[in-house]
């Protein structure tokens, strides 16, 4: 069944969670609990096999707390043929539990190879039936086109890499052309299209991924893109906090999602949590990382009124 609209289910999904936590999945093979691994690391058909069990398992958990995971490609991609299998079973498994689905590839490339990449990846009717995928902006309009044209038709989601969460992001993002960031001109792009995609919610289906690490541009870019849902990666392992990312909401609490990968699904080794659960618990420290981090969202932003 083909979505009625991103925008519009994103915030169905965040209102009935009460909250905007997305999970991201991005197995590593040295941080999966010690279970999962055996003596075949640079087996790649073992490892997908392990990074398929292991994000069913996060799943199964978080599942029930949170409107949306975040499978990040590369991890998947680096184990070759096995791992997209394992990626697309990943993908299935989720919406089966009732999930959004968003995908991290960052894909993008001249207008008639995007339009094979949004064909491919974007909406229930396509072969890998994400609900929204994350796209690069530097490729330029014609690039972005064919994307916004099939999300409109599939009624899947996309978000343009506006502002990144990484330390290097600022070399081109904030480079000054004509008086203004180039990360401006992008954020000018996405609230263009954002106008053409609304929806009943007020929001688009065309967002903008904005880092967690950059909350004064967090503040700049909601103005910017009044319309557009944000997903906010770099929280926790990247340094952000529920503090810095109070901006990417509206007054409502509606506006943006939070990704955080690491900080969730290997939480059994995060100090805070290792000797309470530890390897073979690691699902309840899934569990208990998610719902502080809910906690801390609903306590320093807007998202309490949810
Ligand atoms: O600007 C960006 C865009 C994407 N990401 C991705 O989000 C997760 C972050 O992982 P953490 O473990 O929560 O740091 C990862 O998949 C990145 O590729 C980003 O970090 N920043």
């Amino acid at each position: 069944m083909v979505l009625a609209h991103f925008g519009d289910e994103l915030a169905a999904a965040v209102g009935r969670c009460r909250n905007p936590v997305v999970v991201g999945l991005d197995p590593r093979w040295d941080k999966l609990p010690a279970g999962f691994r055996q003596d075949l690391a640079d087996n790649y058909t073992v490892r997908a096999e392990a990074y398929e069990k292991f994000c069913r398992g996060v799943i199964d958990v978080v599942a029930p707390l949170v409107p949306a995971v975040k499978p990040q490609v590369a991890f998947f991609e680096e184990c070759g043929p096995s791992g997209m299998v394992a990626l697309a079973n990943v993908m299935n498994y989720a919406r089966e539990k009732g999930q959004l689905v968003i995908l991290d590839g960052k894909r993008n490339d001249i207008g008639s190879t995007a339009e094979a990449y949004a064909r491919g990846y974007l909406g229930r009717g396509s072969v890998w039936g994400a609900d929204a995928l994350t796209i690069s902006p530097y490729l330029g309009a014609d690039s972005l086109e064919p994307f916004v044209e099939v999300a409109k038709e599939s009624g899947a989601g996309l978000f343009v890499l506006v502002k990144t969460s990484n330390p290097g992001g600022g070399m081109l993002q904030d480079q000054q052309i004509d008086g203004q960031p180039l990360y401006r001109m992008v954020a000018q792009y996405v609230a263009e299209q954002s106008n053409s995609t609304l929806g009943q919610s007020g929001y688009s289906s065309v967002g903008a991924v904005v880092g967690a690490t950059y909350p004064d541009q967090l503040a700049e870019l909601r103005s910017a893109m009044p319309n557009s849902w944000f997903l906010v990666p770099g929280y926790g392992s990247q340094g952000g906090t529920a503090k810095d990312t109070a901006h990417a909401f509206d007054s409502l609490g509606l506006g943006a999602v939070i990704n955080n990968s690491r900080g969730i699904i290997f939480a059994h080794q995060r100090p805070e949590y290792r000797d309470r659960f530890g390897d073979s618990n690691w699902q309840d420290a899934v569990a208990a990382a998610t719902e502080d981090m809910i906690a801390q969202l609903r306590a320093e932003t807007a998202v309490g009124k949810l």
